[in-house]
């Protein structure tokens, strides 16, 4: 089976990418915690359109999970993986967790503002100081040209934007459209946990979404129509722990739509939490 090259250290992931840069080359980084679908590989494929090298990262970060998540059993498919980005990326750095954290570590990246503030941080008031802190180091380790993130995980693509922009990172921070199922559900590494019943609900978070959104644009209220897309949530089984309206590009509550903004919504369906986002 062809499988992608791949280092685990991060002296071996700088003499690549020095090797790349002495010859010229552009360097693009996709950061995933692996279990790779094709929602991962869309973002390498745009990854190798602004760049040409392409590392994949791939770390299950634990400091991005409370103690409560899922950790523990996230998935871990790296030969799989390493098959997958064969012909795709040019390497995969895949470090223990001892080279991304070694004794002693005691630095995290502390997070304020519009983007960093409710939505995910409310209900995951840890995770992305995880996030920050294992984007920052690995944009340091590999000094891409270039990093892509996808837009499903909105508020995080906003939050490690504005974290290269103040701390002076050099890679542009470039989001990638979200990959949905035949019936719109986003792919994500989490969905495998959804039983039969589950899975056969789960796509009526991305109508809500769109229903919501044509509301808006239509004119209807805002308020009333976060209240239907809530209530229609809860009808269909979900948990929701937010269905929000929020400008697109600060992530600041917004109550209409003067200007572009973006509706997000997370939800649990059994012990699955699913996220999801589109643009109104
Ligand atoms: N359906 C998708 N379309 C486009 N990009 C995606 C999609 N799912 C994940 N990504 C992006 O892939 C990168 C790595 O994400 P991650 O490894 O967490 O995958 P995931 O499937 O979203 O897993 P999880 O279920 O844990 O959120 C992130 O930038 C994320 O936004
Ligand atoms: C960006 C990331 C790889 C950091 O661990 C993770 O949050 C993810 O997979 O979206
Ligand atoms: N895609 C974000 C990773 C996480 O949920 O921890």
């Amino acid at each position: 089976m062809d499988r992608v090259a791949t280092v685990d250290t991060v002296r071996g992931l700088r003499e690549a990418v020095a090797s790349w840069r002495a010859a010229g080359k552009r360097v693009a980084l996709v950061p995933t915690m692996g279990a790779l679908h094709e929602g991962h590989l869309s973002l390498v494929d745009r990854a190798r359109e602004l760049a040409d090298r392409v590392v994949v990262s791939i770390f299950v970060n634990p400091t991005q999970f409370a103690p409560n998540e899922d950790f523990s059993k996230y998935p871990r498919t790296l030969d799989e993986d390493c098959a997958k980005l064969a012909g795709r990326a040019d390497l995969a750095y895949t470090p223990l967790l001892e080279e991304m954290y070694p004794a002693g570590f005691a630095t995290t990246v502390s997070l304020a503002g519009p983007a960093a503030v409710g939505l995910e941080d409310a209900f995951r008031p840890t995770h992305f100081a995880g996030v920050a802190t294992v984007v920052a180091k690995l944009l340091l380790q590999a000094l891409p040209d270039v990093a892509v993130f996808g837009e499903k995980d909105y508020q995080q693509l906003k939050v490690v934007a504005r974290m290269a922009r103040d701390l002076d990172l050099t890679a542009e921070i470039v989001g990638a459209p979200t990959v949905r199922e035949a019936d719109g559900l986003a792919l994500s590494s989490r969905n495998r946990y959804l039983s039969q019943e589950e899975r056969a609900l789960a796509p009526t978070l991305y109508r809500t979404l769109q229903d919501c959104a044509a509301r808006l644009r239509a004119g209807e209220d805002a308020a009333t129509v976060m209240a239907a897309g809530e209530a229609a949530l809860a009808t269909a089984g979900f948990a929701v722990d937010y269905l929000a309206l929020r400008d697109a590009e600060t992530l600041a509550p917004v109550s209409g739509l003067a200007a572009p903004a973006r509706l997000l919504v997370a939800a649990r369906l059994g012990v699955t939490r699913l996220i999801d986002n589109i643009a109104v």
